[in-house]
């Protein structure tokens, strides 16, 4: 029997960001395992025309939910949605809903977070270090509170090259960087925030710093702890290999790469891909939730949820391996084949950009014009490399990040729950992993179903003969402009005309004689 599953038999959970990547693989695995469990309250806000309860709705009647329904049955009745709002003060959280929380909570699981790289600081302020904030005073008004566990990022110190498992303070304090937010105008915010982030890339990795911060600073009598994953990818096994549902991290490339939009990116190949599987993320998130419940380390604990030290991958490996499996299964209506190459140098980066994103947007964008459409291309190949400007940070850097605390909590877990909770990056298969991933991306993201593979292999011969057919015909406008300008070229081209008509003549005149 696992211990683990048997720790949260029973308890009350509280998670935020349920309706994230991480949150709906975090359920999931809860209730698949410990399908006892009193129930998981989740701080839901209505979006996109949709309530509360019409999100939770969609979220149990999807795919990933279909294993829990048979553990699970009445998994709708453990599932307790609040209405919440991480920007307002309290949540928005009305008074019986939080006196329920305050009253029965055990285990608290922060997933909620901006993960927008380019979110204005206010934003990102007030969602990643006030919000997280506000959910320590919570959780200290909790008697039953056993654990609150963090969820960070690995890149929270991308300023420095290696990572050890503390926290590192940020020159200004997350309370004075919180009361600034409430005077200062936007205008002077954007002013100041290039000095405030100094050297991280980011808005986001700056504030999860601060966050991390505000967390160590009051926690108080708390039982903590705090995860740092890297770039989490799609699932690896559970509840099935490839899950994922968002374009964050690699999967946005990977389709802007698959639908042939995207064909080359400033990469360095050698760089460690520091990706990590989702379903790790959450093995080890709730191994870490039981132990600091059980154990209560005396300090905060952090745990570094990469992949680099133990199983590295890098960027180049990755890329041949997306390629291989556009190969065996391209996606459906590419603009163009699939390609990636990747580069470390600027000029050749912008030259690539020229030639292989800018223009053959603009001439697809005339070729819509001319049929009297809305030319649209040069707007999306414009969002996309302003994308992947965001991105290179992270492709053309390497992180050593210590795992001691990782690898201790494995040491710690029985040989049942090293099974059930395997977050041992070790065991991973690369090649097999990227390729589940991009066939994630197919089936789950773009919703594409394995039967269209032949019209979608059909469609990038068609590709292929367009492109050889427009290249031969560049050529030969270019070359008919040379020789009407230049002697030497007209000279080259009769002398290889000459050359040519003899060649055959002879091969002619030899086919006469043997006859
Ligand atoms: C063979 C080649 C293979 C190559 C593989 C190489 C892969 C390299 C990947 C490196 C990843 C490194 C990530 C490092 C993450 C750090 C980990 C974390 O803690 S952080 C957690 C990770 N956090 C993140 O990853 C956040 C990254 N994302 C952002 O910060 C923002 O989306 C933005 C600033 C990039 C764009 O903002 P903005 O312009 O205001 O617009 P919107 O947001 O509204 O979207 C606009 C359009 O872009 C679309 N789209 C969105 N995302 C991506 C994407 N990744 N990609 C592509 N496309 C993307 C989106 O669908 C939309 O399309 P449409 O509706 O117009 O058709
Ligand atoms: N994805 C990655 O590569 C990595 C993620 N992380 C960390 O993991 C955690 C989860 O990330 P991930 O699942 O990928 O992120 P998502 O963007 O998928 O999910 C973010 C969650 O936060 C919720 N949220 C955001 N704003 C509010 C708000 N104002 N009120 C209530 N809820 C809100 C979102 O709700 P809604 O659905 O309503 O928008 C969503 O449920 C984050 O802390 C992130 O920093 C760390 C390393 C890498």
């Amino acid at each position: 029997m696992s211990m683990i599953a048997a720790f949260y038999s029973g308890k009350s959970i509280l998670i935020t960001g349920a309706t994230g990547f991480m949150g709906k693989v975090l359920m999931e695995k809860l209730f698949r395992t410990s399908p006892d469990l009193k129930v998981i309250y989740i701080l839901v806000r209505p979006k996109a025309g949709q309530t509360t309860q019409q999100r939770v709705f969609q979220i149990l009647n999807s795919q990933l939910f279909q294993k829990v329904k048979e553990v699970c049955p009445n998994v709708h009745e453990k599932i307790r949605a609040i209405y919440a709002d991480l920007n307002q003060n309290d949540f928005a959280i009305s008074k019986e809903d939080m006196q329920e929380l305050l009253s029965c909570t055990n285990i608290i699981f922060h997933c909620a977070a901006t993960v927008r790289f380019d979110d204005h600081l206010r934003h990102a302020v007030q969602l990643n270090v006030t919000a997280t904030q506000q959910l320590l005073l919570m959780a200290s008004q909790m008697p039953k509170l056993e654990a609150f566990i963090h969820i960070s990022t690995a890149f929270s110190n991308c300023n420095l090259k290696h990572i050890d498992e503390v926290i590192y303070p940020c020159p200004v304090e997350p309370k004075k960087i919180i009361d600034s937010m409430e005077w200062l105008d936007d205008a002077i915010i954007d002013e100041i925030t290039p000095k405030l982030i100094g050297d991280r890339p980011n808005t986001y990795t700056y504030t999860k710093a601060l966050g991390e911060m505000v967390v160590q600073q009051e926690s108080g009598n708390l039982n903590i702890a705090i995860i740092r994953p890297s770039i989490v990818g799609a699932t690896w096994q559970e509840p099935f290999p490839g899950w994922v549902d968002n374009l964050n991290g690699p999967s946005g490339l990977i389709i802007a790469a698959g639908k042939g939009f995207l064909r080359s990116i400033r990469a360095t190949p050698m760089a460690v891909a520091d990706l990590i599987p989702v379903d790790i993320v959450v093995n080890l998130t709730l191994a870490v939730g039981w132990y600091t419940a059980v154990h209560r380390p005396k300090s905060t604990l952090i745990y570094h949820c990469t992949s680099g030290n133990l199983n590295p991958c890098n960027w180049g490996k990755m890329g041949i391996q997306v390629l291989a499996t556009f190969e065996k299964a391209p996606f459906e209506r590419a603009f163009r084949r699939p390609h990636a190459d990747f580069t470390t140098n600027l000029i050749i980066s912008q030259y690539w950009n020229a030639v292989s994103h800018r223009a053959p947007a603009i001439i697809y964008d005339f070729y819509l014009r001319l049929t009297g459409r809305k030319p649209r291309m040069t707007k999306v190949m414009n969002r996309l490399l302003r994308t992947v400007s965001m991105l290179e940070y992270f492709v053309n850097r390497s992180w050593e990040w210590s795992t001691y605390n990782t690898e201790m909590l494995m040491s710690e877990l029985s040989p049942e729950d090293q099974r059930v909770f395997n977050f041992d990056v070790r065991q991973l298969n690369w090649l097999e992993y990227i390729e589940n991933y991009v066939l994630g991306i197919k089936k789950y993201l773009l919703k594409e179903d394995m039967a269209g593979i032949p019209e979608a292999k059909q469609h990038l011969k068609r590709l292929r003969n367009i492109h050889y057919l427009f290249n031969t015909a560049l050529f030969l406008i270019a070359w008919r402009l040379l020789i009407a300008r230049s002697q030497m070229a007209r000279n080259v081209w009769f002398f290889i005309v000459s050359f040519c008509y003899k060649f055959l003549s002879y091969f002619r005149a030899l086919s006469t004689l043997k006859v």
